[in-house]
């Protein structure tokens, strides 16, 4: 890499080579799919699943045999500031708790088959408060999002990437308020459960901030360096490394939107390869997936956060490639056509 290459500029290079979808793979499905023993498009959306998994894969025969829950975790320093009904204290108690098995995340995995991660992102040293300066220097912010490059490797064939981390609802709500356009009371949501007083002082939190960082929201990446936090720059370069290792990638609720947000703000098509896995009823979220032009898999009042939406859209998802990939044929089953 060339010296005078700034950070953030290596970040934004790498949009210039994001894998297309595979036509191939996509027909191959679309092919396989009106010979199976149903009407044709019976099973709806599931249909659309698998589609997309091939197409990301860039494989015929679609696979679900290494899926991973990537969680990241990182403390805020906004949270000084009163915008949580939690103790940033709990951020590293519920990765010890993840860690014994004890999370909503560890049941809803095992449910599913699906592998679980965490990566810890210096929780002793929270970002800066963003409502008195930047949350992130740039070498960092870029450095964090390295970091969720590496976290995916080889063996990982469907992606959610997810979240852990104290007053980061204020941050997410933060980056769609910059992005989108305030005030802060569009977006935010009580997150663990602010009282009246909390929540106003959260979108005050906000509206300041966005007061002083102003002229200078015009960049996602400096919204991400500013304003974000660094699971959210961990989430960043998770769902790119997905896209450049073509691997699909299941999309959670409000916190982990924000890192897709941010990309999909870079680019429109750098977010092509995410699926919805859920809405959450938290703050914009709905509005959030519809500037994105998702539409969510799951819609059940989940508001947890840790990866667990997508982790149970990722039932969903297995249930349809076990579809695909297990009905018989007409042929084969002796079942009569369309008459
Ligand atoms: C025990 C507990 C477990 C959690 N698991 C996820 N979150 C979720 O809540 C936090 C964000 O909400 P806020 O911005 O209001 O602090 C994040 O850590 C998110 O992952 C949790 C929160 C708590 C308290
Ligand atoms: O929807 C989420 O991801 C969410 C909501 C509240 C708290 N933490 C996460």
């Amino acid at each position: 890499m060339p010296k005078d290459i700034r950070p953030f500029e290596e970040i934004r290079l790498l949009f210039a080579n994001l894998p297309a979808p595979c036509a191939k793979s996509l027909a191959a499905v679309r092919a396989r799919d009106a010979q199976l023993t149903k009407p044709p498009g019976a099973l709806g959306r599931l249909e659309e699943i698998v589609e997309w998994l091939a197409a990301w894969q860039g494989k015929a025969e679609p696979t679900i045999d290494g899926p991973l829950v990537a969680v990241f975790a990182a403390n805020h320093g906004v949270v000084a500031k009163g915008v949580s009904a939690f103790p940033p204290s709990v951020t590293q108690q519920m990765l010890d708790n993840f860690t014994a098995g004890g999370a909503a995340i560890n049941q809803i995995c095992k449910s599913f088959g699906v592998g679980l991660k965490v990566f810890e992102l210096a929780l002793e040293h929270p970002t800066g408060d963003f409502s008195e300066g930047p949350a992130m220097e740039e070498n960092a912010a870029a450095a964090t999002l390295a970091y969720g490059m590496e976290a995916i490797d080889g063996g990982i064939d469907l992606l959610a990437p997810g979240e852990m981390g104290i007053g980061n609802t204020t941050s997410a709500a933060a980056i769609y308020a910059a992005l989108y356009g305030g005030p802060a009371s569009k977006w935010t949501g009580r997150g663990t459960g602010v009282d009246d007083e909390g929540l106003a002082r959260k979108n005050a939190v906000i509206d300041s901030a966005l007061a002083l960082h102003g002229p200078h929201l015009s960049d996602p990446l400096e919204i991400l360096r500013r304003l974000g936090g660094r699971e959210i720059a961990g989430m960043m370069g998770a769902i790119l490394a997905a896209r450049l290792n073509r691997i699909p990638v299941v999309l959670d609720g409000f916190v982990a939107c924000s890192a897709a947000a941010l990309l999909h703000a870079m680019d429109e098509n750098a977010i092509a390869h995410c699926i919805a896995g859920h809405v959450s009823p938290e703050g914009g979220h709905r509005e959030v997936l519809r500037r994105l032009g998702k539409k969510p898999l799951l819609d059940l009042d989940m508001r947890l956060g840790e990866g667990s939406g997508a982790a149970m859209a990722i039932g969903v998802v297995k249930g349809a490639l076990a579809c695909h990939r297990g009905m018989a044929t007409f042929e084969s089953a002796g079942v009569s056509g369309k008459s």
